[in-house]
């Protein structure tokens, strides 16, 4: 479901260009459930954006769901965002003058009848265990609740796909655990592919699959070992990037 071949993606800043990711071949099937770890920087977020069609590669090919997103355009990348992949972010951007139930309803497709939508709507908040909390504010919401709040409106779609950037990153650990869990066992019921981005290498662990950036990222990979005598006494620099 995911295809990424020859992947090279950097940034300009202050007149330089920053090469973060070089990605020569990597893919999974649809129904991954995969924990994204790796140092601060090492480009988890800016992968992330690029399987969401948020950004675009330099070069190389990107296919997601069969959306070949090296070629989209502008128009077509937000189409298939809206159609195919949903999103979890840390802050949970839940809009704070609506009730929990109003910021999904923003999200439900016009076509689904109100019978559905009603319908939609009370299933996902019982599964989460809101089902008193539908006409609450954010504010008057644990941050546990209003991350759970923001699941539902990832996944009541169904999108095939969910991106998740660090999404028990502003809870505490108990809080934490339970979010993870619930996200991994409604995207293993629903069969949606779900890749997660997080610091917390156990939490990582509740995955059935952790990447870690160094394995994909060619530009993390570590210089074979030289011998003393190959360095000429000077030590050569360490990349903040490289784990040890
Ligand atoms: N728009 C941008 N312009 C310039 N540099 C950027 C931009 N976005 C990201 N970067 C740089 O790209 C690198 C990778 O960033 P990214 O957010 O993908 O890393 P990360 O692994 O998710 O880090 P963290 O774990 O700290 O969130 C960083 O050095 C960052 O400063």
């Amino acid at each position: 479901m995911i295809e990424i071949s020859r992947l090279q993606k950097s940034f300009r800043a202050e007149g330089r260009t920053l090469p973060i990711l070089k990605i020569d071949r990597w893919s999974i099937n649809q129904g991954q459930r995969i924990a994204l770890i790796g140092p601060s920087g090492s480009g988890k977020s800016t992968l992330l954006h690029l399987l969401g069609g948020v950004l675009t590669p330099d070069s190389g090919e990107i296919t997601v769901c069969g959306h070949p997103l090296h070629r989209y355009s502008e128009a077509q990348r937000d189409r298939y965002r809206a159609e195919q992949a949903g999103y979890i972010f840390q802050d949970f951007h839940l809009i704070s003058s609506l009730t929990a139930r109003q910021n999904i309803e923003l999200v439900l497709p016009s076509h689904w009848s109100r019978k559905d939508k009603e319908a939609q709507l009370n299933e996902w908040f019982e599964r989460t265990g809101l089902q008193d909390r539908q006409r609450h504010l954010p504010a008057q919401l644990s941050r546990g609740q209003q991350q759970r709040v923001a699941m539902i409106r990832a996944l009541i779609r169904r999108p095939p796909f969910i991106l998740a950037d660090e999404p028990t990153g502003s809870l505490d650990w108990e809080a934490a655990g339970e979010i993870m869990k619930l996200l991994l066992g409604l995207c293993e019921e629903e069969g949606l592919t779900l890749i997660t981005v997080t610091h917390d290498l156990h939490l990582a662990r509740l995955y059935p699959t952790q990447v870690h950036m160094s394995e994909i990222n060619e530009l993390l990979r570590k210089e074979p070992q030289k011998r003393p005598e190959d360095q000429g006494g000077v030590k050569g620099e360490s990349s903040s990037f490289i784990m040890a």
